[in-house]
């Protein structure tokens, strides 16, 4: 039996768990449009932009913890995608990037065809996309469809990066089989051998410990293993730490829970017990310039064990493909309990008095801001904190069990966190994000809004506005990190026009933020707030972390 290019496609999407995707149409994906819509049980967001549809699926990717799928027109839109695919890349996330292209017969017959480079060579699209993509396929011929389409898609889904599907505009349509039934199955099993030796080695390793932490890290999530970690945590008994772009992947309300491992700036007293530790498990992390506060962080190698995604790398022994399920799984089931390091940060850990508020006229500070938004949250909370302050003063957040948060930390492209948080929502319904957006990133995708209006979506928005750029600024100032202001407010009737329910205010001082907060929570629809700040008012974090990311970026040159 015998279907079209197209609905296959959408069959299979349908078949992996997605009930949507994200699509700009042009003359190149129409008709592959049409055959997406004839599939009820996929429902198609029309984004503003191609930038934005794909940051949207990166945030549905994060909210359902499946794939995402994007729809756009050849190069125009694809090269205006890629930035976002190329972020989903670096954050592990399987968006499968689908463009429409040239007739198959354009090429043969040297046609020019408009939105192209003007040269009769209509790969590079796919040849870009192979960068920052695991797979990367251009589809001629509808019976090797149904194989190159099965094919993207498992690697999407096994490798947890995104995919580039091309499909010429004539062939959308076109008659192949139906879908064989099949599985798309995740990650492949370790070595036995490899998967015990690193197992015994680590307990051996962590049983002659006094001290022994465990840190979460970012990949903990992208490769399944949030479980067989908190497993292990609660087996071993150590202290655990989350690394910033991690934070929420372990339940921060856990008993043995110190808070966030990043040098100078994590938690007080948490960075202490893990660089004074005599031996620490990071499962999952990333040791990047951003989430050491420039190699602030002391971390002693030859005091690390990590198990990575397929291997486990000991100070003078690594042991490869195992996988990071499988070997959190297997530790915990031998190690021994041992709360020595539980004991060391109960010695020192500080209590953070809470904030006493001001007078209702009081000019409003991020920390009073940020006192506010921790009140609001709850089990089924989701944070999306934007590239900026907002990381720093999002990671202070204290999340309830259940509670998710989301940064963008290795990519970290401003703007992603508008369409981020329409994805996000779209993915994940039962939850009513909150959102914090600095002025100057929200000004480059500041039109998703109105995609987040015409939905009936309901984020709380927290637009933070300092007037610039404020963590360039104490990275390395200078007249550039200046913008210009909007009405934030404003704009959001703009986008309403006359049939949009978004509602929003401005909160200057901190008896209007408490009422700002009220009728945000209180309306069912899209709420923003504009929260205006003084531009220096950052966190102390920031100031500490710029010093060390500035010293580090200005390393000299050195020749040899
Ligand atoms: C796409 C993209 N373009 C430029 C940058 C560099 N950058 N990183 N952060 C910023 C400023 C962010 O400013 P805001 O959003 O206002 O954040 P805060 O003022 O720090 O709260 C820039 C300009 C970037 N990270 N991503
Ligand atoms: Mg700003």
């Amino acid at each position: 039996n015998s279907t079209t290019v197209g609905s296959y496609l959408a069959s299979r999407l349908e078949e992996i768990g997605m009930k949507h995707y994200f699509a700009v149409p042009g003359d190149y994906n129409l008709v592959l449009l049409d055959k997406l819509l004839e599939n009820k049980n996929l429902e198609m967001i029309s984004c503003c932009n191609e930038l934005n549809a794909g940051y949207a699926a990166d945030g549905y990717c994060r909210a359902t913890g499946g794939a995402s799928a994007v729809f756009v027109t050849f190069s125009v839109g694809g090269l205006s995608l890629l930035n976002a695919v190329a972020g989903a890349y670096a954050e592990d996330l399987p968006l499968i990037a689908v463009s429409g292209g040239p007739n198959t017969n354009s090429e043969a017959e040297f046609e020019m065809l408009h939105h192209t480079l003007g040269l009769l060579d209509y790969d590079y699209q796919r040849d870009i996309f192979s960068k920052v993509t695991a797979e990367a396929v251009t589809i001629h011929d509808p019976r090797e469809a149904p194989t190159q389409i099965d094919h993207a898609i498992q690697t999407a889904l096994r490798f947890r990066k995104p995919v580039y599907i091309e499909i010429a505009c004539n062939i959308a349509d076109a008659v192949t089989s139906a879908p064989n039934v099949r599985s798309f199955g995740g990650p492949t099993a370790s070595d036995p051998l490899s998967l015990n030796a690193a197992v015994d080695r680590a307990v051996e390793l962590l049983s002659a410990a006094s001290k022994p932490v465990l840190v979460a890290g970012v990949k903990l999530r992208s490769f399944g293993a949030e479980a067989n970690f908190q497993k292990l945590a609660d087996a071993c008994g150590y202290a655990i730490a989350s690394m910033p772009n991690a934070k929420g992947f372990f339940n921060e309300q856990h008993s043995h829970y110190m808070g966030i491992y990043w040098g100078p700036v994590g938690t007080p007293g948490c960075g202490e017990i893990v660089d004074s530790s005599d031996l620490c498990l990071f499962a999952g992390g990333t040791f990047t310039d951003y989430t050491t506060t420039g190699h602030a962080a002391l971390i002693n190698p030859s005091k690390v064990i990590q198990a990575r995604p397929n291997s486990v790398v000991f100070p003078n022994q690594t042991f490869s493909n195992v996988k990071l399920t499988e070997f959190l799984e297997m530790l915990a089931k031998k190690l021994k309990p041992n709360d020595g390091s539980m004991i060391a940060y109960n010695r020192i850990k500080e209590e953070i008095a809470p904030l006493r508020p001001g007078t209702p006229e009081t000019e409003l500070s991020t920390r009073q801001l940020f006192s506010r938004i921790q009140q609001m949250l709850g089990p089924d909370s989701a944070v999306i904190a934007e590239t900026g302050d907002s990381w720093f003063n999002g990671m202070q957040l204290d999340l309830p069990e259940g509670a998710r948060f989301e940064v963008q930390m290795q990519y970290g492209s401003i703007g992603w966190s508008v369409g981020a948080t329409l994805g996000f929502c779209v993915g994940a319904p039962d939850r009513r994000p909150i959102a914090l957006i600095g002025d100057g990133s929200f000004q480059l995708t500041a039109q998703e809004v109105s995609t987040i209006i015409r939905y009936g979506l309901k984020p709380i928005i927290f637009l933070i506005n300092n007037g610039g750029y404020t963590i360039e600024v104490e990275i390395h100032d200078g007249p550039y990190n200046t913008i210009k202001n909007w009405n934030y407010a404003e704009l959001v009737h703009v986008f309403n026009a006359e049939d949009g329910n978004g509602f929003s205010c401005k909160a200057r001082t901190e008896g209007e933020l408490d009422e700002a907060i009220k009728q945000a929570t209180a309306h069912d629809g899209p709420a923003l707030i504009d929260v205006l700040i003084h531009r220096d008012d950052c966190s102390k974090n920031l100031l500490v972390w710029g010093g060390h990311v500035a010293k580090n970026n200005g390393r000299p040159p050195r020749f040899h």
